[in-house]
Protein backbone atom coordinates (compact mmCIF):
# COMPACT_ATOMS: atom_id res chain seq x y z
CA UNK A 1 0.00 0.00 0.00
CA UNK A 2 0.97 3.11 -0.91
CA UNK A 3 1.99 5.76 2.24
CA UNK A 4 -0.27 8.07 1.26
CA UNK A 5 -3.08 5.84 1.42
CA UNK A 6 -2.60 5.31 5.08
CA UNK A 7 -1.56 9.01 5.64
CA UNK A 8 -4.91 10.17 4.28
CA UNK A 9 -7.06 7.00 6.08
CA UNK A 10 -5.45 8.99 9.62
CA UNK A 11 -6.07 12.57 8.45
CA UNK A 12 -9.95 11.76 7.29
CA UNK A 13 -10.04 9.70 10.20
CA UNK A 14 -11.28 6.34 8.14
CA UNK A 15 -9.92 3.80 11.18
CA UNK A 16 -12.49 1.51 11.22
CA UNK A 17 -9.92 -1.23 12.16
CA UNK A 18 -9.33 0.49 15.57
CA UNK A 19 -11.09 -1.61 18.24
CA UNK A 20 -11.75 0.75 21.41
CA UNK A 21 -10.60 -2.29 23.91
CA UNK A 22 -8.00 -4.81 24.08
CA UNK A 23 -8.02 -8.06 21.20
CA UNK A 24 -9.64 -10.73 23.17
CA UNK A 25 -7.39 -13.01 21.32
CA UNK A 26 -4.66 -11.24 22.67
CA UNK A 27 -5.76 -11.44 26.54
CA UNK A 28 -6.26 -15.55 25.27
CA UNK A 29 -3.39 -16.30 24.26
CA UNK A 30 -0.81 -13.76 24.60
CA UNK A 31 0.62 -14.99 28.04
CA UNK A 32 -0.70 -18.84 27.78
CA UNK A 33 0.89 -19.25 24.59
CA UNK A 34 2.84 -16.75 23.09
CA UNK A 35 4.99 -14.98 26.21
CA UNK A 36 4.18 -16.43 29.32
CA UNK A 37 7.35 -17.93 29.40
CA UNK A 38 9.53 -14.55 28.90
CA UNK A 39 11.12 -13.00 31.74
CA UNK A 40 9.39 -9.54 32.92
CA UNK A 41 10.03 -6.82 31.30
CA UNK A 42 11.27 -8.60 27.97
CA UNK A 43 9.98 -6.37 24.78
CA UNK A 44 7.38 -6.89 22.51
CA UNK A 45 7.25 -5.65 19.30
CA UNK A 46 3.93 -4.60 17.39
CA UNK A 47 4.52 -3.87 13.88
CA UNK A 48 1.83 -1.10 12.17
CA UNK A 49 0.26 -0.40 15.93
CA UNK A 50 -2.02 2.02 14.50
CA UNK A 51 -2.98 3.26 17.91
CA UNK A 52 -3.99 0.14 19.33
CA UNK A 53 -5.09 -0.26 22.80
CA UNK A 54 -3.59 -3.39 22.84
CA UNK A 55 -0.02 -1.64 23.76
CA UNK A 56 -1.54 -0.31 26.50
CA UNK A 57 -2.97 -4.17 27.91
CA UNK A 58 0.82 -5.35 26.62
CA UNK A 59 2.61 -2.98 29.04
CA UNK A 60 -0.35 -3.49 31.95
CA UNK A 61 1.28 -7.24 31.66
CA UNK A 62 4.67 -5.74 32.35
CA UNK A 63 6.24 -5.79 28.75
CA UNK A 64 8.29 -3.16 27.38
CA UNK A 65 6.25 -2.36 24.25
CA UNK A 66 7.80 -0.80 20.99
CA UNK A 67 5.05 0.04 18.27
CA UNK A 68 5.81 1.01 15.36
CA UNK A 69 4.02 3.01 12.98
CA UNK A 70 3.91 5.22 9.78
CA UNK A 71 0.96 7.72 10.83
CA UNK A 72 2.39 10.54 12.99
CA UNK A 73 -1.21 11.38 13.69
CA UNK A 74 -1.62 7.64 15.03
CA UNK A 75 1.05 8.00 17.65
CA UNK A 76 -0.02 11.74 18.99
CA UNK A 77 -3.76 10.68 19.49
CA UNK A 78 -2.67 7.19 20.91
CA UNK A 79 -0.47 9.22 23.91
CA UNK A 80 -3.26 12.17 23.93
CA UNK A 81 -6.45 9.51 24.15
CA UNK A 82 -4.45 7.80 27.05
CA UNK A 83 -3.37 11.16 28.79
CA UNK A 84 0.62 10.10 28.85
CA UNK A 85 2.69 13.36 27.17
CA UNK A 86 5.49 11.40 25.19
CA UNK A 87 9.10 12.55 24.76
CA UNK A 88 9.63 12.60 21.12
CA UNK A 89 13.07 12.36 19.67
CA UNK A 90 14.30 11.69 15.84
CA UNK A 91 16.89 9.00 14.89
CA UNK A 92 17.43 8.59 11.15
CA UNK A 93 14.40 6.84 9.85
CA UNK A 94 12.23 6.92 13.03
CA UNK A 95 10.82 9.33 15.34
CA UNK A 96 10.53 7.90 18.69
CA UNK A 97 7.51 8.97 20.94
CA UNK A 98 7.98 7.11 24.24
CA UNK A 99 6.93 7.14 28.16
CA UNK A 100 7.37 4.50 30.62
CA UNK A 101 7.93 0.62 29.13
CA UNK A 102 6.20 2.17 25.88
CA UNK A 103 7.46 3.68 22.71
CA UNK A 104 5.84 4.28 19.50
CA UNK A 105 8.61 4.64 16.52
CA UNK A 106 6.93 6.48 13.96
CA UNK A 107 8.22 5.78 10.31
CA UNK A 108 8.12 2.89 7.60
CA UNK A 109 8.17 -0.59 9.33
CA UNK A 110 10.44 -1.89 6.63
CA UNK A 111 13.38 0.92 7.29
CA UNK A 112 13.61 -1.50 11.04
CA UNK A 113 17.44 -1.66 10.45
CA UNK A 114 17.86 -4.42 14.30
CA UNK A 115 18.75 -7.94 13.13
CA UNK A 116 18.19 -10.47 15.59
CA UNK A 117 16.97 -8.44 17.93
CA UNK A 118 13.24 -9.18 18.69
CA UNK A 119 11.91 -12.32 20.40
CA UNK A 120 8.55 -11.40 20.76
CA UNK A 121 6.36 -9.91 17.91
CA UNK A 122 2.47 -8.80 18.49
CA UNK A 123 0.91 -9.14 14.69
CA UNK A 124 -3.41 -7.79 14.92
CA UNK A 125 -3.92 -6.23 11.43
CA UNK A 126 -0.64 -5.88 10.48
CA UNK A 127 0.45 -8.84 7.61
CA UNK A 128 -3.32 -8.50 6.87
CA UNK A 129 -3.10 -4.98 5.84
CA UNK A 130 -0.56 -5.15 3.15
CA UNK A 131 -1.36 -6.46 -0.37
CA UNK A 132 0.02 -10.13 -1.31
CA UNK A 133 3.12 -8.64 -3.21
CA UNK A 134 4.37 -7.06 0.04
CA UNK A 135 3.36 -9.87 2.78
CA UNK A 136 6.82 -11.51 1.53
CA UNK A 137 8.64 -8.79 2.15
CA UNK A 138 6.95 -8.52 5.71
CA UNK A 139 7.91 -11.99 6.70
CA UNK A 140 11.36 -11.25 5.47
CA UNK A 141 11.66 -7.93 7.53
CA UNK A 142 10.30 -10.39 10.19
CA UNK A 143 13.01 -12.72 9.70
CA UNK A 144 16.02 -10.33 9.64
CA UNK A 145 14.65 -8.02 13.39
CA UNK A 146 13.83 -11.39 15.62
CA UNK A 147 16.39 -14.50 17.05
CA UNK A 148 16.22 -17.87 16.73
CA UNK A 149 13.26 -19.06 18.74
CA UNK A 150 11.26 -15.79 18.44
CA UNK A 151 7.62 -16.26 19.22
CA UNK A 152 4.55 -14.28 17.16
CA UNK A 153 1.05 -14.14 17.68
CA UNK A 154 -0.56 -13.28 14.87
CA UNK A 155 -4.52 -12.49 13.73
CA UNK A 156 -5.40 -12.95 10.25
CA UNK A 157 -8.74 -12.59 8.68
CA UNK A 158 -10.17 -14.62 5.85
CA UNK A 159 -13.51 -13.64 3.71
CA UNK A 160 -15.52 -14.85 1.14
CA UNK A 161 -13.38 -12.84 -2.43
CA UNK A 162 -16.39 -14.00 -4.59
CA UNK A 163 -17.62 -10.80 -3.31
CA UNK A 164 -15.72 -8.77 -5.37
CA UNK A 165 -17.19 -5.63 -4.03
CA UNK A 166 -14.83 -6.27 -0.83
CA UNK A 167 -11.23 -4.43 -1.59
CA UNK A 168 -8.82 -4.45 0.84
CA UNK A 169 -7.23 -3.39 3.35
CA UNK A 170 -7.75 -5.61 5.05
CA UNK A 171 -6.54 -8.49 2.42
CA UNK A 172 -7.94 -11.66 2.65
CA UNK A 173 -5.59 -14.00 3.98
CA UNK A 174 -6.36 -17.98 3.80
CA UNK A 175 -4.46 -20.47 6.21
CA UNK A 176 -3.41 -22.24 3.27
CA UNK A 177 -1.77 -18.74 2.68
CA UNK A 178 0.34 -17.67 6.47
CA UNK A 179 1.28 -21.51 6.10
CA UNK A 180 2.75 -21.05 2.56
CA UNK A 181 4.35 -17.62 3.79
CA UNK A 182 6.03 -18.20 6.97
CA UNK A 183 7.06 -22.17 5.05
CA UNK A 184 11.10 -21.45 5.54
CA UNK A 185 12.47 -20.83 8.89
CA UNK A 186 9.07 -21.08 11.14
CA UNK A 187 6.93 -23.23 12.95
CA UNK A 188 3.38 -22.56 12.34
CA UNK A 189 0.98 -23.25 14.89
CA UNK A 190 -3.18 -22.69 14.52
CA UNK A 191 -4.64 -21.73 17.58
CA UNK A 192 -8.21 -20.88 17.36
CA UNK A 193 -10.41 -20.45 13.98
CA UNK A 194 -13.76 -18.62 14.34
CA UNK A 195 -16.43 -16.81 12.22
CA UNK A 196 -17.13 -13.46 13.16
CA UNK A 197 -19.12 -12.42 10.65
CA UNK A 198 -21.58 -11.22 13.13
CA UNK A 199 -19.20 -9.16 15.06
CA UNK A 200 -18.06 -7.50 11.13
CA UNK A 201 -20.69 -5.36 10.22
CA UNK A 202 -18.45 -3.88 7.30
CA UNK A 203 -18.19 -6.91 5.52
CA UNK A 204 -22.02 -8.21 6.20
CA UNK A 205 -23.30 -5.22 4.90
CA UNK A 206 -21.28 -5.64 1.43
CA UNK A 207 -22.80 -9.24 1.54
CA UNK A 208 -19.95 -11.48 2.32
CA UNK A 209 -20.63 -14.76 3.23
CA UNK A 210 -18.38 -15.35 5.64
CA UNK A 211 -15.66 -14.19 7.20
CA UNK A 212 -12.93 -16.38 9.34
CA UNK A 213 -10.31 -14.81 12.13
CA UNK A 214 -7.48 -16.87 13.18
CA UNK A 215 -4.86 -16.95 15.99
CA UNK A 216 -1.57 -18.21 15.26
CA UNK A 217 1.89 -19.03 17.15
CA UNK A 218 4.57 -19.39 14.77
CA UNK A 219 7.87 -19.43 16.11
CA UNK A 220 11.14 -18.94 14.15
CA UNK A 221 13.28 -21.75 13.93
C1 LIG B 1 -5.16 -1.93 9.63
S1 LIG B 1 -4.26 -0.80 10.60
C2 LIG B 1 -3.99 -1.78 12.06
C3 LIG B 1 -3.54 -0.97 13.24
C4 LIG B 1 -3.38 -1.79 14.54
N1 LIG B 1 -2.56 -2.96 14.38
C5 LIG B 1 -4.72 -2.16 15.11
O1 LIG B 1 -4.94 -3.35 15.37
O2 LIG B 1 -5.53 -1.25 15.35
C6 LIG B 1 -2.70 -0.79 9.79
C7 LIG B 1 -1.77 0.31 10.28
O3 LIG B 1 -0.49 0.17 9.68
C8 LIG B 1 0.06 1.42 9.42
N2 LIG B 1 1.07 1.21 8.36
C9 LIG B 1 0.84 0.89 7.07
N3 LIG B 1 1.99 0.71 6.41
C10 LIG B 1 2.98 0.89 7.32
C11 LIG B 1 4.41 0.84 7.25
N4 LIG B 1 5.04 0.55 6.10
N5 LIG B 1 5.12 1.08 8.38
C12 LIG B 1 4.49 1.38 9.54
N6 LIG B 1 3.13 1.44 9.66
C13 LIG B 1 2.40 1.21 8.57
C14 LIG B 1 -1.14 2.26 9.01
O4 LIG B 1 -0.93 3.65 9.16
C15 LIG B 1 -2.22 1.72 9.95
O5 LIG B 1 -2.29 2.47 11.14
Amino acid sequence: MEHQFWHNKWEQKQIGFHLPHSHPLLEKYWLSQTAGHKPGHATVLVPLCGKSIDLLWLRQQKFNVQGVELSAIAASDFFSEQQLTPTITTKKDFSHYSVDQLEIMVGDFFKLSETNTYSLIYDRAALIALPQKMQKNYIDKLYQITAPGSNILLITLDYDTQNDTIIGPPFSTSPQQVEQLFANNWQVKQLERADVLQQEGKFRKKGAQWVYETAWLIQRK
